[in-house]
């Protein structure tokens, strides 16, 4: 048996946390336990040192601090006029021999308002060095690392000279980036709009302008985070999503059952007479602000009302801007003209800014503008647009007020993002007496009184009618599509409008000569899900006719934690990936500790530039043409913890071997949550290993998965989180290539438990060592499996069958699964999938090639039978063609481990 846990049972409530947790669950393992002791104990006195070093080393650093500021203070007095404050901010530390000499360099910062540190710490700005081997430049990467001369060329100057000229290792500075001013280099002069728009387009702005914009830097840099997220729109609006579904979660859990609102709508409804008869059918609401991020910002700036203005980071057009080398902007575009069908949107030329649009008014509209549109293209269709900057935290308070407002009418609220939300009004129209119109003019207005912003509304007896309503009303408007009339409604709505058709199933609709509503009516719902498969299908076939069964959510669920970049991705090594990813993984670790979850799916998005793409991408720093490659590890705990995510992570990444300079886009997201609570799955887990003697749950709602990084590739087609942006003709949409690079590790390389070594047989906890910090993990497995390799060996393989829901499904087959629990898990599998995955059949093949890997022949046996009833009554020729690539395999093993085939049934002729 795998794995047996000898956990000897602590009382819960000693736990607090994944080491103590840890501790415990090593109890047991003898010298382990001692070892890890010993290591603590090492580290408990340790600890105690350096908190006494630590304490002794801050006076010190404090009284050379100390001393350092009394000499400067003399220094300044004695060459009063020789001092200056150009070093103001700057703090120094001098690493080896300079020229000139440390010495000199100390005295120059005391004259000059700097600060000289004996050691490096963390106020330390840059390190001033004159030559440094690589070797120690990599422990320094995340510093700036400078020549003495900048100094001193500074102090010449009489200024602070741009340090980056003096970077020690220029062939390593990287190109840095200005959020600011989107895609165009701070030593560029810009020309364009004015953010006020009481300036004519013409007006340019200096470069002092540039510098004193907030400074940016390279994903190699060690703020790049931080300063990305603070810049990214669709962090904010993502950020801002997630926060108001959880606030209306919030809400609802508070309440009193009270809602003043619909008292000051019963009251305004006596005032106009109201005494309307309201129906019991269900009426939704969609309510979403006009042109919200426009509307914002216009709030200050009134002058603007009426006129074509947009919101987006850059000015305008970037006159002086040298084209980058290497840059074909001609290829991207040609590339998008062709994905989008955008053959009536001009392109930008090389000078124009592909600073995208974040919103557009509705006057800008007129013009041919839209939101996500490159400025370039916008200003050759709207010249007289105006630019005005972002303004998170008014988008924040704006959406609090809307969410808060709608709020004091009824909770039956499913918010969507920060502008937008679907509301049951049913209850609220019935007890205030109103009509939905009434209701809908009494809301808005005082939306708009509160928050100095128009929004509109639609109504409907569904969530796809209110939506469509909503589309009809804009902006500033409402709409009630009643009953009625939604036969005729639907007739002229786009099929891209439907919920779910993004630019994929829009294009092969439209192939079908389906553009419209009506076009796809005609078609019948066993065609549509011939074409499209039983689900899409069936939706497809219903929405067009203004039907839609997906009840609102109300009890918002976090199904997943993720951080994404897709800006500024720029690795020469693999390295400098690791590190990033190590960042990156530590965000999403911060993310999931804000929201006291934790999560067994790890997943690595990546955008890696298309083989045909240039290398200078058009947008500076952009991600271009891409293709789209996500990779998913399961764990058999859940996880919070940045160190375990950030291993797995590497882990898929050397198993995609990408090149690192190839990389455009990193995300990593982690599924399949769990309340990061004490007591946990985790906890519960260890209890049921202990008491079923260590044999993995087999049932399909139970946690089981081995903490192998077993690989679910999927290739995509669909825009994903990764994508900046959602309209069809911005640049660095990402070219998603039909990719198949599902590389599960062969589960033959496992071995079987009767091959053991007999140290690898020692009770190590599988999952216990997947959680263990990387260092005592190895250490662990160097004592008991000196053979292995610095990957934990794992022998149990994982794989996931999806559920004919969307929602995938614990089901996972495991080598400790019982040929019963994978029956049972096959039959299921056949009888709710329309269409076996490749990656199931892959991943069930997997699973009886392992079994006769082990000589486990009798269970394979078992489950192929099963299958193949399963299929035989399936009837169905894809099922059929999976069976055989499934037997085929199994054979093949057969062949290598037994130099024979064995007998299978592969015969689907069915009695007439
Ligand atoms: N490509 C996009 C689309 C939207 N947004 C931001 C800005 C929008 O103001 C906000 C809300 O998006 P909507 O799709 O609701 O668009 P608007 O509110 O701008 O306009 P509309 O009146 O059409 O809803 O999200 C963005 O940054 N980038």
């Amino acid at each position: 048996m795998r794995g047996r846990s000898k956990v000897v049972w602590f009382s819960k409530c000693e736990l607090g946390g994944l080491s103590s947790l840890l501790e415990h669950c090593f109890a047991s393992y003898g010298i382990i336990y001692m070892r890890m002791q010993n290591r603590r104990k090492n580290h408990t006195s340790e600890d105690n040192g350096f908190a006494s070093w630590g304490g002794y080393m801050a006076a010190k650093k404090a009284k050379l601090q100390e001393q350092f500021s009394e000499d400067a203070a003399k220094e300044g007095c004695s060459h009063s006029n020789a001092g200056s404050s150009i070093f103001q901010g700057v703090a120094i530390f001098v690493n080896g021999y300079t020229v000139p000499s440390a010495d000199s360099l100390k005295r120059m910062m005391m004259l000059h308002g700097g600060v000289y540190h004996l050691y490096q710490t963390d106020k330390t700005t840059h390190i001033i060095a004159s030559n440094l081997p690589k070797c120690k430049m990599k422990l320094l990467r995340t510093l700036k690392v400078v020549k003495p001369s900048w100094i001193v060329d500074s102090v010449q100057e009489g200024r602070l000279l741009d340090y980056r000229q003096y970077l020690l290792y220029t062939s390593k500075a990287q190109a840095r980036l200005n959020f600011g001013v989107g895609e165009v280099e701070s030593s560029k002069l810009l020309q364009g709009t004015e953010t006020s728009g009481e300036k004519s387009n013409a007006a340019s702005v200096s470069t002092t302008d540039v510098a004193e914009r907030k400074q940016s830097l390279h994903a190699t840099e060690p703020d790049f985070l931080s300063e990305f997220y603070s810049h990214s729109r669709l962090h904010h609006i993502s950020t801002m999503g997630a926060l108001f579904k959880q606030y209306v979660t919030q809400l609802r859990e508070q309440s009193d059952g009270r809602f003043p609102g619909q008292e000051t709508l019963q009251e305004w409804g006596r005032r106009n007479n109201s005494s309307y008869n309201v129906s019991s059918d269900k009426v939704i609401m969609h309510i979403d602000m006009d042109c919200f991020f426009v509307s914002v910002g216009l709030r200050d700036r009134p002058h603007l009302k009426g006129l074509p203005v947009a919101v987006t980071h850059a000015k305008g057009n970037t006159t002086l801007a040298q084209q980058r080398k290497g840059v074909d902007r001609a290829f991207e575009m040609n590339y998008y003209r062709q994905k989008a069908e955008l053959e009536t949107v001009p392109s930008v030329d090389e000078t124009d800014s592909m600073s995208e649009i974040a919103s557009c008014s509705y006057e800008a509209r007129k013009c041919g503008v839209k939101n996500g549109m490159f400025l370039g293209t916008a200003l050759k269709l709207c010249p007289n647009l105006k630019t005005i900057p972002y303004d998170f935290e008014g988008y924040k308070q704006v959406s609090h007020c809307l969410y808060n407002t709608v709020a004091a009418f009824t909770l039956d609220i499913e918010a969507v993002s920060c502008d937008e939300m679907f509301v049951d009004c049913t209850d609220v129209l019935q007890c205030s007496c109103t009509s939905t119109m009434q209701f809908a003019s009494f809301l808005r207005l005082e939306i708009e009184d509160k928050t100095g912003c128009t929004a509109s509304a639609g109504f409907g007896s569904n969530r796809l009618q209110a939506r469509l309503a909503t589309k009809k009303a804009k902006p500033n408007g409402q709409f009630h599509l009643e009953p009625s009339s939604v036969s005729l409604f639907m007739r002229d709505i786009m099929v891209e409008d439907l919920p779910g058709v993004g630019r994929n199933l829009a294009s092969r609709l439209h192939t079908m000569g389906a553009r419209t509503c009506s076009d796809l009516q005609r078609f019948t719902q066993s065609q549509l899900q011939r074409e499209f498969g039983a689900k899409t299908g069936n939706a497809l076939y219903r929405h067009c006719r203004g039907d839609d069964d997906r009840a609102l959510n109300f009890g918002h669920q976090r199904k997943s934690v993720s951080a994404d970049v897709n800006y500024g991705i720029r690795f020469t090594n693999q390295e400098e990936a690791a590190v990033f990813i190590k960042q990156l993984a530590g965000e999403v670790s911060s993310r999931l500790r804000k929201v006291r979850l934790k999560g067994r799916c790890i997943t690595l998005k990546l955008m890696v530039r298309a083989k045909e793409a240039p290398i200078e991408t058009a947008k500076f720093l952009g991600h271009g043409v891409c293709d789209q490659v996500t990779r998913s590890s399961t764990l058999v705990t859940a996880v919070a913890d940045q160190d375990i995510i950030a291993r797995e992570v590497l882990s898929i990444l050397r198993q995609l071997s990408v090149r690192p300079s190839d990389l455009r886009g990193i995300g990593i997201q982690v599924t399949r949550l769990e309340s990061d609570s004490v007591g946990n799955k985790f906890l519960d887990s260890f209890l049921i290993r202990g008491t079923r003697g260590g044999q993995e749950v087999g049932s399909s709602n139970a946690a089981q998965e081995d903490s192998h990084p077993q690989s679910t590739v999927q290739a995509t087609n669909e825009g994903s989180s990764l994508q900046d942006r959602d309209t069809a003709h911005q640049a660095d949409s990402t070219v998603i290539v039909q990719q198949e690079v599902c590389t599960s590790e062969s589960g033959l390389a496992a071995k079987p438990q009767s091959q053991l070594m007999p140290h690898e047989l020692c009770d190590l906890d599988e999952e216990v060592l997947a959680a263990l910090p990387e260092d005592i993990r190895q250490e662990v497995l160097q004592t008991y499996r000196p053979s292995s390799s610095s990957e934990v060996q794992r022998d149990v393989v994982v794989t996931n069958l999806k559920s004919p829901t969307t929602e995938q499904v614990d089901t996972s087959l495991c080598s400790s699964m019982t040929a019963d629990e994978v029956r049972a898990l096959v039959k299921e599998w056949v009888s709710c999938e329309d269409m076996p995955q490749p990656c199931d059949v892959r991943m069930l093949a997997d699973y009886l090639e392992r079994q006769v890997a082990s000589r486990n022949i009798d269970d394979m046996h078992l489950v192929v039978k099963c299958l193949y009833r399963c299929v035989y009554k399936k009837n169905s020729t894809v099922w059929q063609e999976a069976y055989q690539t499934i037997i085929n395999k199994v054979q093949d093993t057969m062949l290598v481990v037994y130099g024979a085939t064995l007998k299978l049934q592969d015969s689907f002729k069915h009695d007439v």
